[in-house]
């Protein structure tokens, strides 16, 4: 799915319009009856609001909420509108404006007329949505920090108003900060990123039928992975298939005290539909790991506590190195010589042997970012974001983040997955693909160590290119949390759960 900018947005409501050959108030209509049905859903029989507050700005938003005064109306809530003032209206406002029933009670905002909002109202904040040119100031500010501190269960029409859809606003910026977020067509990329989750809220999208051609014809770097988006995409296993069909991937992990990270990404690895699997890891380990992945074959280096030794890797589609590995200088030469060693082209592909690269084999790489150069086309990184700054430089802010992120993947045309809630893969063309699945329970030690396995698999499969790989792969990861957590409830989940949980992800795309 793609994302568009808020210019973008603006256009695809022009190209609707002209394209099915409806008025823009009949497109309103269709927002403001999706709205409507996300009422009904959440305000069931019995259920519904004693009062809900409409706060209707002057623009499209404003005419958004004032449709949905008039559907709610004529839905039996007890309905009143509060009009932010200004020197001109849209012309759809006027419309709405005018078909708002007298019955519904409607007054202009003043700075001493401010609405009357308790904890127990339920406000619909439709003062700004995509329209919005500048942070919020004077009369609409005062209005926005009054909703605030009611402490209100605040539903944003499209976008809490005074965020952008598409850009950062200025530090202490007036927002409204919303406990749902009810928007139309696409999602905004403000929803996706953390430092507006205060504001956002739980957010959901609304179909309203907006031109397929205009998006499928416009250009975005930015892209939410759904269910849709890697629907078929995992090669089928045919019938007269071997292990030999599936790859023979290489792990590099572990090292004293982190042999549970090998043993986690070697699992994973395992379960996400690798033919073979062969772990190198440190002495101390071997028992650990072959009485746990009794599936894996096992390497063991001739240290004991650490990795000092790269085996030879003619026999391996893909390998994974990183998890639990440690810092030591010996480790650092593995990491430089696989490097060295995987820019060949391999004989079979003519491309270069796939990597994904993890934990402390980043940290080791931003450490000396003299090894960055020796990445290969398409290696894989999974940073979460404070190995990302390592291998940087802090960011200002999320937004900056991203153009960092966007700026190394093309520079290093590598594919960087940064990890968090909406990991974001970023590719070698500048396209960054941020994922919808996974929960907050993810956020526990092992989750990255896991989709390292996951994507160490996937990169083995001879028939899903680099890119449809790592997508696949964070998607399902995503969702095998989410299968889990289903189970074991946020708190509960431990990584090991997203593990048991890969097979039916998989199963499902
Ligand atoms: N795109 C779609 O698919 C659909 C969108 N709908 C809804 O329409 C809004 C966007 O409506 P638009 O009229 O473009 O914009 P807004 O309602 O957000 O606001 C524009 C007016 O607000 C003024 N403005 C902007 N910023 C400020 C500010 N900080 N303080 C005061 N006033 C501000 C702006 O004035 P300018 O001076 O900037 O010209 C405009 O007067 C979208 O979000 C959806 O809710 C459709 O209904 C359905 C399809
Ligand atoms: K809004």
């Amino acid at each position: 799915m793609k994302i568009l900018s808020a210019a973008q947005t603006r256009a695809l409501d022009q190209a609707t319009i002209a394209g099915q050959s409806i008025t823009s108030a009949q497109l309103m209509e269709r927002a403001a009856q999706e709205l409507l049905f996300w009422f009904y859903g959440h305000y069931g029989h019995g259920r519904v609001p004693a009062d809900t507050l409409l706060l209707c700005g002057p623009g499209n938003n404003g005419g958004d909420g004032l449709a949905l005064a008039r559907l709610l109306h004529g839905a039996n809530y007890a309905v009143r509108v509060a009009l932010l003032p200004a020197d001109s209206y849209s012309a759809d406002w006027w419309h709405n404006r005018q078909r708002l029933p007298a019955a519904v009670p409607a007054a202009e905002i003043g700075a001493e007329a401010l609405p009357a909002i308790s904890a127990d109202t339920v406000v619909v904040d439709a003062l700004f949505g995509t329209g919005l040119s500048r942070p919020l100031a004077g009369l609409a500010a005062a209005v926005v920090a009054h909703l605030n501190a009611a402490r209100a269960r605040v539903v944003a029409v499209d976008i809490p108003s005074g965020l952008f859809a598409d850009a950062p606003q200025p530090a202490a910026s007036t927002v409204v900060r919303a406990r749902h977020t009810v928007s139309s067509g696409l999602p905004k990329l403000a929803f996706l990123l953390p430092q507006n989750a205060e504001f956002v809220g739980e957010w959901e999208v609304e179909d309203i039928d907006l031109s397929p051609q205009f998006i499928a014809d416009t250009a975005t770097p930015w892209h939410y992975t759904n269910a849709a988006a890697v629907a078929g995409q995992l090669p089928p296993r045919p019938k007269f298939s071997h292990k030999g069909t599936f790859g023979h991937a290489l792990l590099l992990a572990g090292s004293r005290g982190k042999m549970g990270a090998a043993v986690l990404a070697a699992g994973a690895c395992l379960r996400s539909g690798v033919g073979l699997l062969t772990a190198h890891i440190p002495g101390c380990g071997y028992d650990i790991f072959q009485i746990s992945q009794p599936e894996a074959m096992c390497l063991t280096d001739a240290q004991a506590d650490f990795i000092s030794e790269l085996p030879d890797l003619s026999p391996y589609q893909a390998v994974g190195i990183g998890p639990g590995l440690g810092q030591d200088a010996a480790s650092l030469a593995v990491l430089r010589q696989l490097l060295e060693a995987a820019a060949k082209p391999l004989e079979k592909t003519g491309q270069s042997l796939p990597l994904v690269i993890d934990a402390d084999a980043l940290n080791l790489l931003g450490r000396h970012r003299e090894l960055l150069k020796l990445l290969p086309e398409n290696t894989v990184l999974t940073p979460h974001p404070k190995e990302f700054e390592r291998l940087t430089e802090p960011a200002r802010d999320d937004y900056h983040r991203l153009e960092l992120l966007r700026d190394f993947a093309t520079r290093y045309r590598c594919l960087v997955v940064l990890k968090g809630a909406y990991t974001c893969l970023a590719t070698p063309s500048g396209e960054l693909h941020f994922n919808s699945t996974g929960n907050a329970g993810m956020a526990t030690g092992g989750s990255g160590d896991v989709l390292t396995g996951v994507l160490l698999a996937l990169r083995s499969h001879a028939q899903l290119p680099a890119f449809e790989a790592v997508r696949l792969g964070v998607y399902a990861h995503g969702r095998a949390g989410d299968l889990a957590a289903a189970q074991t409830g946020q708190a509960g989940l431990v990584a090991g759960d997203i593990v048991r949980h890969i097979g039916p992800a998989l199963a499902e795309v």
